[in-house]
């Protein structure tokens, strides 16, 4: 345990980044592998409404795909995906809409709310916030060949109005953003949680996006030696066409690639399994999980 006076110093050394990080705003993507048990999401969301007190301008984008995963479960439907996109048919879009925008999005709100913050959740139909039409995507045959592959009702972010979210912030609130968004012409569509946040991280100009998931950052091969702490952007393609970065981290890879497009200063894919893991991130110079840069 720390004394009272190495709790002081610990808190007279955190000074110089409280004021770096005063009024700057910083997109938390809060994934369901990371989601593990209600202690760490506990600690979670407790260092989320810290920041928010110490100035930052902390968002959350929240993700639940093994939540999802359960609930089609119970309704006898079975989950696929291509390239970490969960491929969307009507029924599950409604297991989706309800699990997402109803039982995760309210559930952090609710804890963070308990917890002494100020929550809002939303979800991309919330003020238009985010507008997208159907994703088009192109998977590789055992042949090798491209070929096209119907996603259903998957969307990609066409536009975002973060109006919302900045009327929000600036009333002390903590913006709590679920992946569910609405073509122009009304239609639901389930994005996947990681390029809401790379999106919202853009048109915010936000200073950081922190992706937090379930592996330490991203692996260039066998093993946690393996573990990169730095990729420049133009790293990224290559990585997946070697199939070195697939599955759940393609999205993730690709939302960070936008962000960075945006002008999002920061852009770092961490460990949420790990304890404050975001705190480590923000309020120290130990660098952890990966860090993606421009270039
Ligand atoms: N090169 C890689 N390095 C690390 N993880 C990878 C890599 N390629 C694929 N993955 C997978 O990506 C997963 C994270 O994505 P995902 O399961 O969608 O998490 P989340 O729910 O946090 O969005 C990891 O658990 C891992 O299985
Ligand atoms: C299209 C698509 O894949 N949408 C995701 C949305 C939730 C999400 O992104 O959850 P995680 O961050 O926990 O993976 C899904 O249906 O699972």
């Amino acid at each position: 345990m720390l004394s009272a006076l190495e709790k002081a110093n610990v808190l007279t050394e955190a000074l110089p980044y409280i004021q770096k990080f005063a009024g700057k705003t910083i997109v938390i993507k809060y994934g369901g592998h990371a989601m593990v048990n209600p202690e760490l999401e506990e600690l979670v969301l407790k260092d989320i409404i810290l920041m928010k007190l110490v100035g930052m301008n902390p968002v959350i984008v929240h993700g639940g795909g093994p939540i999802i995963d359960k609930w089609l479960e119970k309704v006898d439907i079975k989950a696929r995906f291509v390239n970490g996109l969960r491929i969307t048919d009507e029924a599950t879009m409604e297991v989706v809409e309800m699990v997402l925008v109803g039982k995760v999005n309210k559930g952090i709100v609710n804890l963070i709310n308990r917890f002494g913050g100020k929550a809002v959740g939303l979800c991309g139909k919330d003020g238009n916030l985010v507008i997208a039409e159907k994703k088009q995507v192109t998977v590789k045959n055992q042949a090798g060949e491209e070929t096209f592959q119907d996603l259903g009702l998957v969307g990609e972010v066409v536009k975002v109005n973060p109006e919302i979210i900045q009327k929000l912030t600036e009333e002390g609130y903590i913006p709590v953003v679920s992946p569910v968004g609405v073509s122009s012409g009304g239609e639901t569509l389930n994005i996947n949680a990681d390029y809401v946040a790379g999106a919202l991280g853009g048109a915010l100009k936000a200073h950081k996006l922190v992706l937090l998931t379930d592996v330490e950052g991203i692996y260039l091969g066998e093993g946690r030696e393996s573990l990169a702490s730095r990729l420049t952007a133009s790293e990224i393609p290559r990585l997946i066409q070697e199939g070195v970065i697939k599955g759940g981290m393609i999205p993730k890879v690709e939302s960070c690639l936008a962000a960075l497009e945006k002008g999002v200063e920061n852009v770092h894919i961490v460990d949420g399994r790990k304890p404050h893991s975001m705190l480590l991130e923000i309020f120290t110079n130990e660098g952890i999980g990966t860090m993606v840069v421009k270039g």
